[in-house]
């Protein structure tokens, strides 16, 4: 099987001559949810982080959309096509919410910059009357999604979530994963890490257990949901629901 997406291959990287992540392979296709979980301190982030050219790539290859990006700078990548939402910090909390999704137009302008803030505003129709409002003044769902929002307006083929769920309340986790099913519906694919495993892993497409810098396990969600060990050892025991 071919990965339309993005295919990471046998991928060694970190930071300066360290490496975190070894011969380390994950794989997105189009129109899917890939989620990465895996214990603090795996290599999640650092995985993210080598995709998006924010640290020291050392082997292997990343393909997009069949062009290696294993050299290329994160200024390189959102025109190609590629967005990110980093785990804090994600939005401009003096700004506007418009001024928020404005800046996602900066790096790579989309085609209809109007049309493409209307689909955002679609998916997320409870920006709809916050435009005008300071994004530091909401709540941290919607926070989220204005940076998920911010991260579409390049209108990307391939968006990198980290942790996206982070500080949320349990009801505010349902919310953003239920907005990330209708994204991905909408056509752009995600590459996604995140500590809510369990829940994560019920919208995942397919989703990779990340251990000490290396694959560990890898599945469907649901295959992984029913994997014993999996289970035991990264989901907190139980049985699946
Ligand atoms: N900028 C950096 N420089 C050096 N080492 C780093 C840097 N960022 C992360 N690390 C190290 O890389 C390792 C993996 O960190 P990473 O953030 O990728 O893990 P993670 O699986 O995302 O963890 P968490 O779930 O806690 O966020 C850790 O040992 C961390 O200390």
């Amino acid at each position: 099987m071919s990965y339309k997406i993005l295919d990471v291959q046998n991928l060694t990287a970190g930071y300066g001559k360290l490496p975190i992540i070894e011969n380390m392979h994950a794989k997105v296709d189009d129109g899917q949810i890939v989620v990465i979980v895996g214990p603090n301190g795996a290599g999640k982030s650092t995985l993210l982080k080598s995709v998006f050219g924010l640290n020291s790539r050392m082997s292997g290859d990343i393909v997009f959309e069949s062009q290696s990006i294993f050299d290329a700078k994160t200024s390189e990548l959102v025109p190609m096509g590629i967005s990110a939402v980093p785990q804090s910090h994600n939005v401009f909390p003096t700004l506007t919410v418009e001024e928020n999704l404005d800046v996602g137009t900066f790096a790579a302008p989309p085609k209809d910059k109007t049309a493409t803030k209307a689909k955002i505003l679609q998916l997320f129709p409870d920006l709809k009357d916050k435009l005008r409002q300071q994004a530091g003044e909401l709540s941290g769902g919607q926070r989220q999604m204005v940076a998920v929002g911010r991260a579409l307006m390049s209108d990307p083929r391939l968006i990198l979530l980290d942790e996206p769920t982070a500080g949320l309340s349990p009801a505010y986790l349902e919310v953003i994963f239920d907005l990330l099913l209708q994204v991905r519906d909408s056509g752009v694919s995600i590459l996604m890490v995140e500590q809510n495993a369990k829940q994560a892993l019920r919208i995942a497409d397919y989703a990779y257990v990340l251990v000490n810098g290396k694959n560990a396990y890898e599945g469907t969600g649901a295959e992984l949901l029913e994997n014993d060990e999996v289970r035991k050892s990264f989901l907190g025991g139980g049985a699946p629901k």
